[in-house]
């Protein structure tokens, strides 16, 4: 057992620092060509294949798209109209519907989430939900005017789920557990179930991106709390960058990104692909698995010259644990912890000034 959360925060700021500190770094555009270096897993593939290919990604790079998922493509096309919609909402219901801290659900606005400590605040605004039944039946957060949203959602949520399932099924075997594990773990019919998805729309800076302060994104660098994060992007709407190497948690990662201040950052484009879902390790999923999977920073910076500035929108999937699921993977690399207070020391210290609410 090596670290606690004091130590983790440690390492999370000695990798912002560097975030900080340096210039841009390098940056290859993905695609879905050879090329890239974020690996595409077809899920339609012989299972020790896909196996094996979904468990170098994860050891590796922390990040792959899916294709072969089995989706309705039409859905994510609806709900992105539906997020359109309901962001487009704002100048109306101002006030209504925003994120509490204790549902960790609802909308934020622009500036609110101080998404980690060395940039400014993210150029951004989000709706998020959570995948339990009572949230969907009976959450106030749902907005009126857009009465369709919550059943959309609800089918979102199902599908997402299901591909989480099978993702997470290849990795429990990986482990050496069970290909059910982390199906017990994951019951949305549970109100401690603390999956949900998030929309964001990332405004339209074409009149602005030159005026902002350095450092300024749209989504700053980051890693996720969650297991596993399912992304859903817009094709010509690209912008996510990820940065294999740097990732959080462990005394290994500590001292890789204390000598990596002289190291060149390599930041690699995950391109939007219809039919392709981008998934990435969380947090908790690199604690769970001893630190064998990587939860690697990723973020989405202002657009530059020549690059699409009009407004974006991505969705969210995050699997999460049940909130009385025990985190601590076969090898008892770090003291145990509910993924309830797992989530909650996240949530503290996102949101640094603000109580329970
Ligand atoms: O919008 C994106 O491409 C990234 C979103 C993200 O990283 C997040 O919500 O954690
Ligand atoms: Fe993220």
């Amino acid at each position: 057992m090596e670290t606690n959360e004091g130590q983790r925060s440690a390492a999370h700021e000695i990798a912002l620092e560097m975030f900080a500190g340096q210039t841009e770094g390098t940056e290859t555009e993905g695609s879905s060509s050879s090329s890239s270096r974020i690996p595409v897993i077809d899920l339609t593939g012989p299972p020790e294949v896909v196996r094996r290919q979904i468990w170098d990604a994860a050891a590796n790079e922390g990040f792959f798209q899916v294709v072969g998922h089995g989706i309705d493509w039409a859905l994510i096309d609806e709900l992105f109209a539906m997020a359109e919609a309901f962001f487009d909402l704002f100048d109306k219901v101002e006030g209504q519907y925003g994120y509490t801290t204790s549902a960790n659900a609802g909308w934020e606005k622009n500036w609110q989430r101080i998404c980690n400590s060395v940039t400014p605040s993210d150029l951004k605004e989000s709706f998020q939900m959570t995948h339990h039944t009572d949230f969907i039946e009976g959450s106030p957060l749902w907005p009126k005017e857009l009465p369709q949203l919550k059943q959309h959602a609800a089918r979102f949520m199902q599908e997402a789920h299901r591909v989480t399932l099978v993702i997470l099924s290849h990795i429990a075997v990986s482990l050496g557990l069970p290909p059910s594990f982390f199906e017990a773990h994951l019951d949305w019919r549970r109100p401690n179930h603390q999956s949900g998805p998030r929309l964001h729309k990332y405004h339209d800076v074409t009149d602005t991106y030159r005026h902002f302060p350095p450092n300024t994104h749209r989504i700053a660098a980051h890693t996720d709390w969650a297991l596993l994060t399912l992304l859903f992007q817009r094709e010509g709407q690209g912008g996510l960058r990820v940065c294999p190497g740097m990732s959080v948690l462990s005394q290994s990662n500590q001292q890789q990104q204390q000598q990596g201040g002289t190291k060149e950052l390599q930041w690699i484009g995950v391109e939007p692909m219809r039919d392709a879902i981008c998934v990435n390790i969380g947090d908790s999923l690199k604690g769970w698995s001893d630190d064998q999977l990587q939860s690697t920073f990723h973020r989405v910076r202002l657009p530059r010259e020549g690059e699409c500035t009009g407004p974006r929108y991505s969705m969210v999937y995050f699997a999460q644990a049940n909130k009385d699921s025990i985190i601590q993977g076969p090898n008892r690399t770090y003291p145990p912890i509910s993924a309830g207070d797992f989530i909650w020391q996240r949530i503290k210290s996102t949101f640094p000034d603000r109580d329970a609410s």
